[in-house]
């Protein structure tokens, strides 16, 4: 468990979907005092913790030390003008958004005190995310401390030295999650192909991986070492190995997976900057 933190006495939120709701229920867990968070968004009547949701800044309210932008990139155009008036000099704008960059953040909120580009996954909301995040080199150290300590709540988080790695680490730990969860259904539905009942192959495939990926993270081996030490010669696995090894059949799709996701989000870059 990571330590407690001292939270930012106020943050808000503009849009408070999957991804930042999903963030800010691991804030939340991790102690942050629901007083303490604003959400706004068009639709939703209340976010996680059952907190209000708001259609525009509360009249009277203090504007937010932190605003995080949780909208899709394609909203944010849209957001920026109303949203604007809400960046101070003493405000941090943490942008969650994919593709879109810190120099077209900056151009749109100029009065920020910092900008600070995070790459988290789903499994913020049970503190097993593996995060990025990217500030220009000579950025605030504090405001940097600051967002280490507050993304270290929801997993592991990692700086960028180099805005484009963004790109390849979104496609990694940002999408991963689908791409895996794609992966364990395949795998329930070949179980199923083979003649085991369907709620127990979801059941198996999901807790065979769960140990495996325990096992592999704590393992002296890498993971693939580990793939030939279940393989007996001759054996079960070995069968198995030898259709996904076959013209480096897996190792070719994850790497044009990645490489698609990968080049989607540089797109993003041009298209929503
Ligand atoms: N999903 C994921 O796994 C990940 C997503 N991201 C990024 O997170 C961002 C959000 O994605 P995700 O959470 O999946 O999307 P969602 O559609 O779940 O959430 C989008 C949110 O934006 C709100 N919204 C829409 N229009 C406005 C507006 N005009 N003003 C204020 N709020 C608005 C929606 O409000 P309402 O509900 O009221 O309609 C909703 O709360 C994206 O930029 C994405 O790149 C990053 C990493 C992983
Ligand atoms: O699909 C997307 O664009 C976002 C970024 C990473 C996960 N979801």
């Amino acid at each position: 468990m990571p330590d407690r933190i001292e939270f930012p006495k106020s943050i808000g939120f503009i849009g408070c979907g999957n991804m930042a709701g999903a963030m800010l229920s691991g804030w939340l867990d991790a102690g942050l005092p629901k007083d303490r968070v604003t959400i706004i968004s068009p639709n939703s009547k209340t976010g996680p913790g059952d907190i209000a949701v708001e259609r525009n800044w509360p009249e009277g309210r203090p504007l937010p030390e932190w605003l995080v932008l949780g909208v899709k990139p394609q909203k944010l155009a849209e957001v920026a003008d109303w949203v604007r008036p809400l960046v101070r000099p003493d405000t941090v704008v943490m942008s969650i958004l994919a593709g879109v960059t810190h120099g077209s953040l900056k151009a749109r909120f100029p009065e920020a005190k910092a900008i600070v580009r995070v790459m988290p996954n789903m499994a913020v909301s049970i503190g097993k995310s593996v995060s990025t995040g990217y500030m220009p080199q000579g950025s605030d150290a504090d405001i940097q401390a600051q967002t280490t300590a507050l993304m270290e709540q929801l997993g592991q988080f990692y700086w960028l030295d180099s805005e484009s790695d963004m790109h390849a680490a979104t496609a990694l730990a940002g999408s991963g999650p689908a791409f895996l969860f794609r992966f364990i259904d395949a795998l329930s539905k070949g179980a199923e192909a083979n003649g085991i009942a369907p709620e127990q192959a979801r059941q198996m495939a999901l807790a065979m991986v769960e140990g495996a990926a325990q096992l592999a993270a704590m393992s002296e081996f890498d993971p693939g070492t580990l793939a030939d030490k279940v393989a007996s010669p001759g054996g079960v696995t070995r069968a198995g190995l030898n259709v996904l090894d076959q013209d480096e059949a897996l190792a070719q799709l994850l790497t044009e997976t990645l490489r698609a996701a990968t080049e989607r989000d540089a797109e993003m870059a041009q298209e929503f900057s």
